[in-house]
C-alpha cells in the first residue's frame, strides 16, 4: 500500500475519503460522482519537490491529468509550475492563481492566438513540436515585439515499455522532432530573432512504472546538449516529461516519486541544468474515485451484469486503453456470496463498461468506487447519449466541498441554438 492509496481506506466496515464515509458523499451529492483528497494531490507533489532537493529545476503538473480549478489551486500553492497544451488549460491555471513564469507549454498543434495570450502572460517556455510551430511563434512573437523561449521537443527513440496508444517517444508517434534532425533545427532556431533558445524537451510515454527509460532518454538528450553546447548553443534545462506510472493493480509496484527524480538528477549533476519535469497521472490518479451507483443486476444466460449509473462517458479509460481499474464496494455485505460480475454503463455501446469479470457480492442499489481515477477521468469525461457529466468533490480532512456541480440538462441544451 501506498501513502496514496491508505487515503481511501475501510473503516467501521465501510469506505472512507480521508475521514468521511464515501457512502454520506454519495448521499450528500449523488452518483456518479468524482471524489478527490486534497492531502493526497499535496503528498504525491511534495514527493516531487523533495526527490528534487536542492537541483534548480521545476515541477510543471501536466494539468491534462485533471484541471478541475480547485486541483490547480491546491498544486499552485504550493509552488507548482503547469505544464499546459491549450489556452483553456493556461486560462485555468491563471484563473486559480497560477504563476505563469512557471508555464511550459506542450501540445503539436499550438494557434496563433494561443502563442499571443502565453506570450502576453510571461510564460517560462514553449515546448516546440515543429519547424512551421517555430516560424509561426517567430512571427507572432516578432509582431508584439517580445522574444520567445523556447526548447525543442526531440523523440529520443525510447521504448517506454507502455501501452501503444499512450507510447510517445518512438519514430511512428506525432510528437517532436527525431534526435537526429534535432542539431539543424536548434541552429536553424538560434538564427531567429524572436526566440531565444532555453532548453530541451522530451515526453516519452504515460504509465511508465520503471525510471531506466527516463534515464535512457535523458542520456541520450545529454548528449545532444553536449553536442549543440560545442556549437555554441548552451541551454538551461532539461525538461523529461510527465510519465512516471502508477499501481492500479496487485503485482504492480508503485513507483518511488523521490527515488525516480533523484536518478534522474544525477544524470544531470556534471552540468549546470536545470531539471523541469511535468507529472500529471503520478500526481492525482490514486487522489481520485469515481463513486457509482447499482441500477440493476442482470443475468443474460449464465452471464452477469451489473449494471451502474456510470459509463464509458463519465469513465473511458476501461473502454479506450483496455485499462484495468480497480473497483472496490463502498459498503461490503457481510451476507451473500460472490459472482463474477460484469460492470457496465448505461451507454448504447457494447464497449461501455468500467470492469469485466469481477468478483464481488452485488444487490441493487450498492456504492462501489472506481479506485485511481483521478487522473484522466473527469477531463475525458463527454456528454456522450446526452448524459450530464458528474459533479467533482474534493475532500480534506473531514471536510467535502463541490469543486464542479453536476451539470443539468439545462447546462447541455443551452449552449446550442435551434434552427427556425
Ligand atoms: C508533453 C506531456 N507532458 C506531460 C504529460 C503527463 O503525463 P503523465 O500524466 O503520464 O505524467 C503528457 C501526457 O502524457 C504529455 O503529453
Ligand atoms: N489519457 C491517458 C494517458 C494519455 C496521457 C496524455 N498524453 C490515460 O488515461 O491513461
Amino acid at each position: 500500500m501506498t501513502d496514496a492509496q491508505t487515503t481511501f481506506e475501510y473503516r467501521q466496515g465501510q469506505l472512507h475519503a480521508e475521514d468521511l464515509p464515501l457512502a454520506d458523499l454519495a448521499r450528500q451529492y449523488g452518483t456518479p460522482l468524482y471524489v478527490y483528497s486534497q492531502t493526497a494531490i499535496e503528498r504525491q507533489f511534495d514527493a516531487y519537490k523533495e526527490g528534487l532537493g536542492d537541483h534548480p529545476g521545476l515541477i510543471c503538473y501536466a494539468v491534462k491529468a485533471n484541471s478541475n480549478l480547485a486541483v490547480l489551486d491546491a498544486l499552485a500553492r504550493r509552488g507548482a509550475g503547469f505544464d499546459i497544451v491549450s489556452l483553456g488549460e493556461l486560462e485555468r491555471v491563471l484563473a486559480a492563481g497560477g504563476d505563469p513564469a512557471k508555464v511550459v507549454f506542450s501540445g503539436v498543434a499550438k494557434q496563433a492566438d494561443e502563442m499571443r495570450r502565453a506570450l502576453d502572460v510571461g510564460i517560462h517556455c514553449f515546448n516546440i513540436e515543429s519547424e512551421g510551430e517555430l516560424e509561426r511563434l517567430n512571427q507572432v512573437a516578432g509582431e508584439m515585439g517580445r522574444v520567445a523561449n523556447i526548447s525543442i521537443r526531440v523523440n529520443p527513440d525510447v521504448d517506454a515499455q507502455t501501452h501503444p496508444y499512450i507510447s510517445t517517444g518512438l519514430k511512428q508517434n506525432k510528437f517532436g522532432i527525431a534526435i537526429e534532425e534535432a542539431p539543424r533545427v536548434y541552429r536553424h532556431a538560434a538564427s531567429l530573432p524572436h526566440i531565444a533558445v532555453v532548453g530541451v524537451d522530451f515526453h516519452i510515454g504515460s504509465q511508465i512504472l520503471k525510471s531506466e527509460p527516463f534515464e535512457d532518454a535523458t542520456d541520450r538528450v545529454l548528449a545532444l546538449v553536449d553536442e549543440l553546447a560545442d556549437q555554441g548553443i548552451r541551454l538551461k534545462h532539461v525538461d523529461i516529461g510527465g510519465g512516471l506510472g502508477v499501481r492500479y493493480q496487485e503485482g504492480e509496484v508503485e513507483p518511488d516519486v523521490r527515488a525516480y527524480v533523484r536518478a534522474v538528477a544525477a544524470h544531470l549533476k556534471q552540468r549546470n541544468l536545470e531539471l523541469i519535469l511535468e507529472p500529471g497521472r503520478s500526481i492525482v490518479a490514486n487522489a481520485g474515485v469515481l463513486l457509482t451507483r447499482v441500477e440493476y443486476l442482470k443475468y443474460n444466460g449464465d452471464h452477469a451484469f451489473a449494471i451502474l449509473d456510470a459509463g464509458m462517458n463519465d469513465q473511458i479509460r476501461p473502454a479506450l486503453y483496455q485499462a484495468w481499474m480497480d473497483v472496490q464496494a463502498v459498503r461490503p455485505h457481510e451476507d451473500g456470496t460472490e459472482a463474477a460480475w460484469d460492470l457496465v454503463g448505461p451507454i448504447c455501446e457494447t464497449g461501455d463498461f468500467l470492469a469485466k469479470e469481477r468478483r464481488l457480492n452485488l444487490k441493487p442499489d450498492d456504492l462501489l468506487a472506481v479506485m485511481s481515477a483521478g487522473a484522466y477521468g473527469f477531463v475525458m469525461a463527454s456528454n456522450y447519449n446526452s448524459r450530464n457529466r458528474p459533479a467533482e468533490v474534493m475532500v480534506a480532512g473531514n471536510r467535502s466541498q463541490v469543486v464542479r456541480r453536476r451539470e443539468t440538462l439545462d447546462d447541455q441544451i443551452t449552449l446550442e441554438s435551434r434552427l427556425s
